[in-house]
């Protein structure tokens, strides 16, 4: 389904006010004559034809009449609710401008307002109450082949907590990503929200809230729920590939654990920021002339995101040539008590594995906080996974800058109110030293007559070239191995690497092209691993260019029914 291969025909079963009602196939007044002839459309459209390119810049007039994002939002996602592919033709002229809007920050205020401005149903809800009709909810989507989904609980919506049946948004939104940076075609993606309930307190007592009013199932339920959704999903649609995104952490790395191995799944939250935050790193090393084995790095914030870089970090560190006890000895992980070590008690395993060992006799604290870990460990770089705004104090950064001159700080958390510190304040507070990278994006900052990009150091940058990896070579599982792959493709890509004035990653504008680098060198570790049939280099990008699919509407031919 390429640029080229789109002027071919499709057969369309549906006619008149079905045919406009479908959003996929769904023209507005881009239908033909004889299309409105031959599918009973005469008077249901004004009477112009048009093109995409009128209907968008009449779509880019009433986008920009709303000054609110939020209200953007929703005008953006009422015309991917009627029209998808003028939604997706919009979003790859203006993607730098409407990614934020679709995606962190606005996101999380449609997440956390989501039964206040909902208008139209997208995806599945599978509530817990209607849990022995699942296969029944399957069959009721309005999707046949798919092959990409994105499922939340919507527990851990960004730094927003838990947000209930509202955190629909972020499938939502991290398909509509799928689509416009790596090209998955929107018939193959499905959002789903699994309901069980929300412990969100302003929720339950909301009368409008949407969701199913009831605190979140015990976890033997929950265990059960989720054996059961993915099994009905594995049936309705074999081989899929299933994001996991924003679980609480308590659940999203024994998900991850439970169901690697046996479908083709990954965890956007622990593995793809992982990718993004190591390639990101490996980039930022090599502007230094140093590599990652010789950092010293310090999180704030030791939950999925934190945990999954980290053990990231020490992968690449070991493939750099230390040990694994010398890689973990150069991390610190601080969360909300202080320095996990390991003489604390009620760690989950996974921080277990990250907590230091400190000297014995060693006389420490209770806590041993942020700053004093600062001042100890003398950090290169620090890193923030907190959902915290404002975590990385002004004497935070000084301590850390008064180290090292050129501190690498990347405040990841979303949406942009949650953020650790903001870029402007870390370029004052480091005298413009500091590299910086956020996870919600961020205007350049203006110091001392010098301009800073802020790079937007987000899963965005990997997880659409993991899909279309998965969907072009036919991937049977996801592993860490690809991952890694994903961040070296990243970090080659660098603009720093290249001009001491540039970004350190790419613009979106190139987003496409390096979604399909990653898809490439991602399938072929994957048929190097036999987790996918293996062919030849040439056949490979062939397969990911005819897997790409471009927003323009094809001639339509009826079908009969
Ligand atoms: N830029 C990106 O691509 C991504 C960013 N994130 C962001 O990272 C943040 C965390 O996400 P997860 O790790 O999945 O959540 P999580 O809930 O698993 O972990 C957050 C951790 O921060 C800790 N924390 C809270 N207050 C703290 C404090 N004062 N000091 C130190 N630690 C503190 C919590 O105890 C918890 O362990 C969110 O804001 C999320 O939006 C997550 C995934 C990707
Ligand atoms: C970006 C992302 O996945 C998060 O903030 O949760
Ligand atoms: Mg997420």
């Amino acid at each position: 389904m390429n640029a080229d291969v789109s002027q071919d025909p499709i057969y369309i079963p549906f006619t008149g006010p079905t045919l406009t009602s479908v959003p996929i196939l769904n023209k507005g007044t881009a239908f033909s004559e004889q299309e409105r002839h031959d599918f009973n459309l005469i008077g249901l459209i004004p009477h112009r034809f048009e093109t995409i390119e009128e209907q968008a810049e009449r779509a880019y007039l009433q986008y920009c009449s709303f000054d609110e994002p939020i209200n953007k939002h929703i005008y953006l996602r009422t015309i991917q609710d009627t029209n998808e592919t003028l939604f997706y033709y919009l979003l790859q002229q203006y993607l730098a401008e409407m990614m934020p809007i679709i995606y962190t920050p606005t996101v999380g205020e449609a997440c956390e307002r989501f039964s206040q401005i909902y208008r139209r149903a997208r995806g599945l809800f599978i509530a817990y109450p209607e849990r022995h009709h699942i296969d029944e909810i399957l069959h009721n989507a309005t999707k046949q082949h798919v092959k990409v989904i994105v499922v939340t609980d919507g527990s851990r919506i960004l730094g927003l907590g838990d947000q209930g049946a509202g955190g629909m948004g972020i499938p939502i939104g991290k398909l509509s990503l799928y689509t416009a940076c790596a090209g998955i075609s929107p018939a193959y993606t499905l959002p789903i929200m699994l309901d069980v309930g929300t412990d969100n307190e302003t929720l339950l007592n909301n009368p409008m809230y949407m969701g199913w009013k009831h605190p979140r199932i015990s976890s033997e339920e929950y265990d059960d729920f989720i054996e059961l959704f993915v099994r009905a999903m594995e049936k309705r649609w074999p081989g899929v590939l299933l994001q996991f995104e924003d679980f609480e952490q308590q659940k999203a790395l024994p998900l991850l654990e439970r169901y690697q191995d046996e479908v083709c799944c990954f965890n956007d939250d622990i593995q793809g920021t992982a990718a993004v935050s190591v390639g990101s790193l490996i980039a930022a090393c090599k502007v230094k002339n140093e590599q990652l084995s010789q950092q010293t790095v310090v999180f704030a914030g030791a939950g999925s995101a934190g945990c999954g870089i980290a053990e990231q970090m020490v992968r690449q560190m070991c493939v750099e040539g230390l040990t694994e006890a010398q890689a973990r000895a150069r991390i610190f992980m601080v969360d909300r008590q202080g320095l996990l070590t390991t003489s604390m008690t009620g760690l989950y395993d996974f921080q277990k594995r990250l907590a230091q060992k400190l000297p014995t006799g060693t006389e420490t604290p209770e806590t041993i906080s942020l700053q004093q870990v600062v001042e100890l460990a003398k950090p290169t770089v620090l890193i923030g996974v907190s959902g915290q705004a404002g975590l990385f104090s002004e004497n935070v950064v000084k301590t850390m800058h008064a180290y090292c001159h050129h501190p690498i700080i990347f405040p990841l958390s979303n949406p942009s109110k949650q953020v650790e510190a903001l870029p402007q304040d870390l370029i004052e507070w480091t005298q413009g030293q500091a590299l910086i990278a956020t996870g919600s994006p961020f205007k350049p900052v203006q110091f001392n007559g010098q301009e800073y990009v802020i790079s937007q150091c987000n899963n965005s940058y990997i997880f659409p070239g993991i899909g279309l990896a998965v969907v072009a070579a036919g991937i049977t599982r996801v592993t860490n191995e690809m991952m890694m792959v994903a961040s070296e493709v990243l970090a080659a890509h660098s603009p720093l690497l290249n001009s001491e004035e540039a970004a350190l990653l790419p613009p979106l504008e190139s987003i496409t092209a390096l979604s399909k680098e990653i898809a490439f060198y991602v399938a072929k570790s994957a048929q190097k691993a036999g987790l996918a049939i293996e062919t030849s280099e040439s056949v490979l990008r062939a397969n990911i260019a005819e897997h790409f699919w471009q927003p323009r509407y094809r001639d339509y031919r009826r079908r009969s029914v």
